[in-house]
């Protein structure tokens, strides 16, 4: 006879074994028994419900139209981490709690914290904020129209970088932003730290027949509309390099869709002054999903720069206003770059048919 208290046992340790394993071994769980393959299931579909963990403010579902799979499996950082601080190698998704059990990753500090404005909480952009962003008024947000990018950053603000105002991200078509940091006296709520709360918008990841998995908007956005940060693990040139080299031997073979950036930034003089390699492959957060296309998309990257940070981090801002249910996209870079990259199926009238790719 059944001993129900066993069988009350075996699926409270299936509720805290199941969420940590990867979709293979979840698959074997599911063999072992009817009650694990219970189990199993309803992990499955409390992961196709939430690609981001319950480590966002709001949920980003899976939502497949084309085949059985239910989800894509990486693990989940709302913000980018500094390699090899990410030497995590699994993470609970599925659970019944609100929130994975174990501690998420903090946040990395990315440089010198005691850098900021001393403005009191809600007086960021006023006469003395340190915060202030000459550049960003001019800065290629306006190529999109974005000059209300830069809300802290008035005369006075203390995150003023006169680097900023020499550097040119705007010739690769994109903006630059200044934030406050760790080392500001503002708090987490202060308006200029609108990039730093996560993604807050309503979006869905969606299958595509021929792009893989791709990030959709779940609502109407407003053009300038903060998206998400494009987070994962920054690495070393060396690093970005040895993997970009692993990554395109996988993805040619069709076993990978690889999610690593790299984000030059130009002085005027065109002169390349500061490579910054992002990998959202195995660690990253739903701008994971973010297919290219070869007309710029709909979505604007920005380079933030919070105060007392040495590495800028990649912010997706709505170029224009964007409809429910419009696939979200950006351009990745020119596909001139390398000619004989892997098939773009953007669809736009200019895109040469190859997927922009780094050089090794
Ligand atoms: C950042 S990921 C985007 C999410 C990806 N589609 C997935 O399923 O995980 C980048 C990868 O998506 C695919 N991809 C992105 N844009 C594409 C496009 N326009 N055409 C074809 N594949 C694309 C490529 O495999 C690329 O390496």
């Amino acid at each position: 006879m059944r001993n129900p208290t066993a069988a009350g046992a075996a699926s409270e340790l299936a509720e805290l074994v199941l969420p940590w394993l990867p979709p293979p071994d979840l698959a074997v769980a599911a063999c072992a028994s009817r009650a694990l393959r219970a189990a199993t299931s309803a992990v499955t579909a409390r992961r196709a419900a939430d690609s981001s963990r319950g480590l966002e403010a709001v949920s980003v579902p899976f939502d497949n139209p084309i085949d059985s799979k239910p989800y894509a499996y990486f693990l989940y950082t709302p913000f980018s981490l500094i390699h090899p601080a990410a030497s995590a190698h699994a993470q609970p998704w599925g659970c019944t709690r609100a929130r994975p059990p174990c501690p998420t990753w903090p946040r990395p500090d990315l440089g010198l914290p005691s850098a900021g404005c001393a403005c009191a909480e809600g007086e960021c952009g006023g006469a003395g904020c340190a915060c202030a962003d000459p550049e960003a008024e001019t800065a290629d947000a306006s190529r999109a129209g974005m000059g209300t990018l830069r809300e802290c950053g008035g005369a006075g603000c203390a995150c003023a970088d006169p680097e900023a105002e020499t550097a040119d991200a705007s010739r690769a078509g994109m903006g630059t932003l200044r934030e406050c940091g760790d080392g500001c006296a503002c708090g987490p709520s202060c308006e200029n730290r609108r990039t730093q709360r996560g993604v807050t918008v309503q979006l869905r990841v969606v299958r595509h027949l021929k792009k893989g998995w791709g990030l959709h908007a779940a609502q109407v956005l407003r053009r300038a509309q903060f998206v998400c940060e494009y987070a994962g693990e920054f690495l070393t040139t060396e690093e970005a390099q040895r993997r970009q080299r692993l990554y395109d031997e996988l993805a040619s073979a069709g076993k990978l869709s690889p999610a690593l950036l790299v984000i030059r930034e130009h002085l005027p003089s065109g002169r390349s002054c500061m490579r910054v390699n992002i990998d959202a492959t195995r660690v990253g957060n739903v701008a994971r999903f973010i297919n290219h296309s070869c007309d710029g998309g709909n979505l604007q990257p920005v380079l933030v720069r919070s105060s007392g940070s040495l590495i800028p981090r990649l912010c997706l801002f709505a170029a224009r206003d964007i409809v429910e249910g419009e696939e979200l996209c950006f351009s990745y870079g020119d596909a001139r770059v390398r000619p004989k990259g892997l098939p773009c199926f953007c669809g736009s009238s200019c895109c040469p048919g190859v997927l922009p790719a780094e050089e090794t």
